[in-house]
């Protein structure tokens, strides 16, 4: 669909003050455009409206064109909202969204090397003066239901603040943590990966990137499939703040012994006025424990650097417990990191694989509506049937919310927890079926997502 065609929606006006929301916003949907098309000012425009919600730099014309490339890329589609009537002079122009919402589809790994489709969220905004009047609730809710409707048994989406999304049926199911890792002499694995690291070209990581990211997301449970910006990041061809070139990047790839690639690190130096000489980690990429600590190994070994930054690493980190000394990882609290919205509890619970049998009858609500109802989750040999019960009332061995129930679903928050902080209920007859929740959907390994979108 391309901007003002047939996707012209009013904002349905039920539920919002007289006045409200239908006759003061239209609400457009179309597909990113590259620079090229004809309809690139509508996304240039959206993406100008992005900028300015998350109250950062005013965009250059370059960058602004290089992010509609890598959207095109990507296929999203872009939602804005726009006022109807004309502003007094120094508004806006009439074509700049007073609210944004993107989407696209990418796949998500869900345990034991199983990757479903998954519904992304991103680019959230709504410009200060109109924020409160209720139209993150209405986009989201519409959107949630198009999802659905698609086809699609999850959402996702990273989140700017904690107490936003669980409104909307969205769990914290994954976890992430800064690491300042002391580097030096001191540094000394206790095991000897397999393996070995080159320095590599960082415009290598065009191809590489992808296809060394290909393996690890069939690797790591609640991992996400990547959009395109990543591999510019990771070939220095898109710094952060200006979009543009990023000549301080610097990559090591890591061969496995039969010398094909099946890790990267991409990393860049803080600079020589800044003390204690400091590494910063932009991204590591492994497919195998070797590759994570060989490149480990690698970045703790560089001369003359005193520590390594990473803003992403695993919560649960193998390297703590390779390293010799331990304390050499100095961790800050844990983060959210990914957030699950379970759109179809059959189709979610079916596509997974299971670490035991067993049956359970699970009562779910959803204030949204979409997901709500008893279930009866039967799993043998591994493999689940799920059978819909009808309304959520009625006796069940576990009761929960739809976010909580999208928390458990990777792997990455147990239920035991979920239950103790009074999130999740279970029935006076079957007071450890948080427990046996839990064993059934154990994970092969530690879940983890290093997608930010
Ligand atoms: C996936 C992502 O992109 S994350 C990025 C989110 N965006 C940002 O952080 C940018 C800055 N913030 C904003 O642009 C806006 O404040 C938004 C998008 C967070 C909220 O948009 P609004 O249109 O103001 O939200 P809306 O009025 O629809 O509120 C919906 C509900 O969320 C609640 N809410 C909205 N913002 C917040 C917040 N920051 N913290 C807690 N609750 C919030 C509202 O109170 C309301 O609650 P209720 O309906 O249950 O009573």
């Amino acid at each position: 669909m391309t901007a003002g065609a047939a996707s012209e929606d009013a904002v349905p006006g039920d539920g919002v003050p007289a006045g409200g929301l239908a006759d003061r916003y239209e609400l457009r949907r179309f597909r990113a455009s590259g620079s090229e098309s004809q309809d690139f000012a509508a996304t240039a425009e959206w993406i100008r409206a992005v900028n300015y919600g998350f109250y950062e730099k005013a965009l250059a014309d370059s960058h602004v064109a290089k992010t509609a490339a890598a959207y095109r890329v990507d296929d999203r589609e872009l939602t804005g909202v726009y006022e109807t009537r004309p502003g007094p002079p120094g508004a806006f122009p009439a074509g700049r969204p007073v609210a944004t919402f993107a989407t696209f589809r990418k796949t998500l790994n869900v345990g034991y090397g199983r990757l479903v489709p998954a519904h992304l969220v991103t680019a959230v905004t709504v410009r200060t003066d109109h924020r409160r009047r209720g139209l993150l609730r209405r986009l989201m809710g519409e959107d949630l239901a198009r999802a659905k409707a698609d086809g699609v048994p999850v959402a996702a989406l990273t989140a700017s603040e904690a107490s936003i999304y669980r409104r909307f049926g969205y769990g914290v199911a994954t976890h992430e943590r800064r690491v300042t890792v002391s580097t030096g002499p001191r540094f000394r694995l206790a095991v000897r990966p397999r393996g070995r690291v080159m320095a590599a070209e960082p415009g290598a990581m065009l191809e590489l990137a992808p296809t060394i990211f290909a393996r690890a997301h069939r690797a790591v449970p609640g991992s996400v499939d990547r959009q395109e910006q990543y591999r510019l990041r990771a070939a220095g061809q898109w710094e952060r703040g200006s979009g543009g070139e990023d000549a301080a990047v610097r990559v090591a790839v890591h061969l496995a012994e039969d010398g094909a690639p099946d890790g990267y690190a991409a990393y860049r130096f803080r600079g020589w006025s800044h003390e204690p000489a400091t590494m910063e980690l932009l991204d590591l990429v492994a497919a195998t424990p070797d590759a994570y600590l060989g490149l480990w190994g690698y970045l703790g070994s560089l001369d003359l650097i005193d520590r390594v930054v990473w803003d992403e690493a695993p919560a649960d980190d193998p390297l703590v417990w390779a390293l010799e000394d331990s304390r050499l990882v100095r961790a800050e609290t844990a983060r959210d990191m990914l957030w699950l919205r379970i759109l179809d509890v059959r189709a979610a619970l079916e596509a997974r694989r299971y670490a035991h049998d067993g049956e359970l009858i699970l009562r779910v609500d959803d204030a949204l509506g979409l997901a709500a109802g008893r279930y009866r989750l039967a799993v043998v040999d591994g493999t689940a049937t799920v059978e819909a019960l009808g309304a959520p009332d009625g006796e069940a061995q576990v009761s929960l919310d739809i976010a909580d129930l999208s928390s458990v679903y990777v792997g990455g928050v147990s239920p035991v927890s979920l239950l103790q902080a009074g999130r999740i209920r279970t029935g006076e007859s079957a007071p450890e079926a948080a427990l046996v929740l839990a064993q059934m959907l154990a994970v092969e390994r530690p879940a983890h997502c290093l997608t930010h979108f």
